[in-house]
C-alpha cells in the first residue's frame, strides 16, 4: 500500500508517518524543505521517541521523499499510484498544495479507476472541505464531477503535541506519547483506510471543536499571555502561578461553550481539561511559545480557537468572555520580528488601531460587544 503525505514536518513525521508505517504503507513525503528531503532519500528511515520517562524509540522504515519544486512530475506520478493522501502543511499551505493535487488527481482519473481519500491533518474546522475547495477550482464541469464521485476528502481532528526538534540525527522526532486522530467517515469514498490509531466517526464537529477550542486555545492563551510576560517555553507558563490560571480560565469558558453546545458530560469535560493540562506540563518536552503562538492572524480567524469561543459564548450566554478577551488582547500584541504575520498584525493595528484591526482580522462588527471587552484588557496588560 502506498501513501503520499505532504509536509514532512513535526507532525507529518512525528505522528501521521509513524502511523502509516505501522499500518504497513509506504510513505512519500512531499515536501519544499530541500534537505529534510535529501535526508529522506538518504537515510530512509527515522526514529520518533515517545516524551515520557522509558523514551522509547519507534523506528520509521518504508519512505521516500520528493521535493515538489524541483520534482512535481514525481509528486503526480505518486499520486496516481497512492492508496491514500495525507497533509500536514499548515491551513494556510494548503491552497497552494491544491493545485500539485489536482493535477495528480486529474491524472490519476485518466489512468487509475480505484476511489483514494485525502485527509488534510491541519488544526482547523474543514481542513479537507477546504482543500477540496482549491482542488476544483478550474477544473471543467466532468472533472468536477468525476472528483466528487471517486476522490473523497473527509475532515479531521489530529492531536499530538510535537515541538519544534533540534537532534543529531535531522529526521528523529521527539513527541508526546498521546495521540488522537479523528476522520468523518461520512465523507470517505470506497473503503475505509484500515490504520490503527484512527477513530471514525459520523458526526466530526464535536470532536474538531473540543479539540480546537480545548487543547488550541489553552495553548493559545499559555502562548499569548506568556509572551506577553517574556516567558520561553510553555511549561514555565504552566508552572506560573499567575499565568496557568488565566489559562484554565479560559477553557472554563470555552468548556461552557462545548458541553452547551455538544452535551458533553461536564465531569467529563473537566477531565478532559485536565488531562489537556498535564500534558503542557510535560516535564520531557521543551515546546517554544513562538511555535505555539506562530501565525497570530490566523489564531485570530473568525472559526479558530480564539474569536469563535468567544463569540459563541456571547451568543449562548449574553455574558462577555473575561480570559478569551484576555487572551485575544494579548495576542493582538504579539509582535515576534520572526513571525510574517506578527509584523502584518502590528502593522495593521499601527495604521488602524486595535477595534478596527481587530474587526477587521475576526471579521466582527465594531460594535460586536467582544471587542470592547477585549479592548478593555489592552488597556490593563
Ligand atoms: N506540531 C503539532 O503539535 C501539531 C499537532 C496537531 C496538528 N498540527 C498541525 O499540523 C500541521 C503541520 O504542523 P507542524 O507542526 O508539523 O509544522 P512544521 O512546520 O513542522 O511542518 C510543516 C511542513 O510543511 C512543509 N511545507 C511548507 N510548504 C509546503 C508546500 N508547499 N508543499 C509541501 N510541504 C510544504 C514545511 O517545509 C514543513 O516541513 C499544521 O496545520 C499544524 O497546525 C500540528
Ligand atoms: O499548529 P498551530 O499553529 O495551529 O497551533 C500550535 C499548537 O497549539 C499545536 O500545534 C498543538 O501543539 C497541537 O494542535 C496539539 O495537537
Amino acid at each position: 500500500m502506498k501513501a503520499v503525505h505532504f509536509g514532512a514536518g513535526n507532525i507529518g513525521r512525528g505522528f501521521i508517518g509513524l502511523l502509516l508505517d505501522k499500518a504497513g504503507y509506504h510513505t512519500t513525503f512531499v515536501d519544499v524543505n530541500e534537505q529534510v528531503i535529501d535526508e529522506i532519500n538518504l537515510k530512509k528511515s527515522y526514529n520518533v521517541i515517545l516524551a515520557d520517562e522509558a523514551q522509547k524509540q519507534e523506528r520509521v522504515t518504508h519512505i521516500t521523499g520528493i521535493n515538489s519544486t524541483k520534482n512535481p512530475e514525481a509528486v503526480v506520478d505518486a499520486i496516481v499510484h497512492a492508496d491514500i493522501i495525507t497533509t500536514a502543511v499548515g491551513a494556510t499551505i494548503l491552497p497552494i498544495i491544491a493545485k500539485l493535487i489536482g493535477k495528480g488527481l486529474k491524472e490519476r482519473l485518466k489512468e487509475n479507476k480505484d476511489s483514494i481519500n485525502v485527509i488534510a491533518c491541519e488544526n482547523m474546522i474543514g481542513g479537507s472541505t477546504l482543500l477540496k475547495k482549491h482542488v476544483l477550482e478550474n477544473m471543467t464541469d466532468d472533472e468536477q464531477k468525476r472528483i466528487n464521485n471517486q476522490i473523497g476528502f473527509p475532515d479531521a481532528a489530529v492531536d499530538r503535541i510535537v515541538p519544534n526538534q533540534s537532534h543529531e540525527e535531522l529526521l528523529t522526532v521527539s513527541v508526546e506519547p498521546y495521540y488522537e486522530w479523528v476522520v468523518d467517515q461520512e465523507a470517505i469514498k470506497g473503503t475505509k483506510p484500515d490504520i490503527e490509531g484512527i477513530t471514525y466517526v459520523s458526526d466530526l464537529a464535536p470532536f474538531i471543536e473540543r479539540k480546537l477550542f480545548t487543547v488550541n486555545t489553552g495553548h493559545a492563551v499559555a502562548a499569548y499571555l506568556g509572551y506577553s510576560m517574556s516567558f520561553d517555553t510553555i511549561k514555565e507558563v504552566m508552572d506560573s502561578s499567575q499565568v496557568c490560571p488565566l489559562v484554565r480560565g479560559a477553557l472554563e469558558e470555552t468548556g461552557r461553550v462545548i458541553v452547551k453546545q455538544y452535551g458533553f458530560d461536564e465531569k467529563e469535560h473537566a477531565n478532559y481539561i485536565e488531562k489537556i493540562i498535564s500534558r503542557f506540563q510535560n516535564p520531557y518536552i521543551s515546546d517554544h511559545i513562538t511555535r505555539v503562538a506562530r501565525g497570530p492572524l490566523r489564531k485570530l480567524g473568525k472559526n479558530d480557537r480564539l474569536i469563535r469561543p468567544a463569540t459563541l459564548y456571547y451568543d449562548l450566554f449574553k455574558e462577555k468572555p473575561i480570559y478569551l478577551a484576555k487572551a485575544i488582547a494579548a495576542a493582538l500584541n504579539y509582535d515576534y520580528h520572526e513571525d510574517q504575520e506578527a509584523i502584518e498584525l502590528q502593522k495593521n493595528i499601527s495604521a488602524n488601531g486595535y477595534k478596527s484591526a481587530l474587526a477587521d482580522i475576526a471579521e466582527i462588527d465594531e460594535k460586536h460587544p467582544l471587542i470592547e471587552a477585549v479592548i478593555q484588557q489592552v488597556n490593563t496588560l
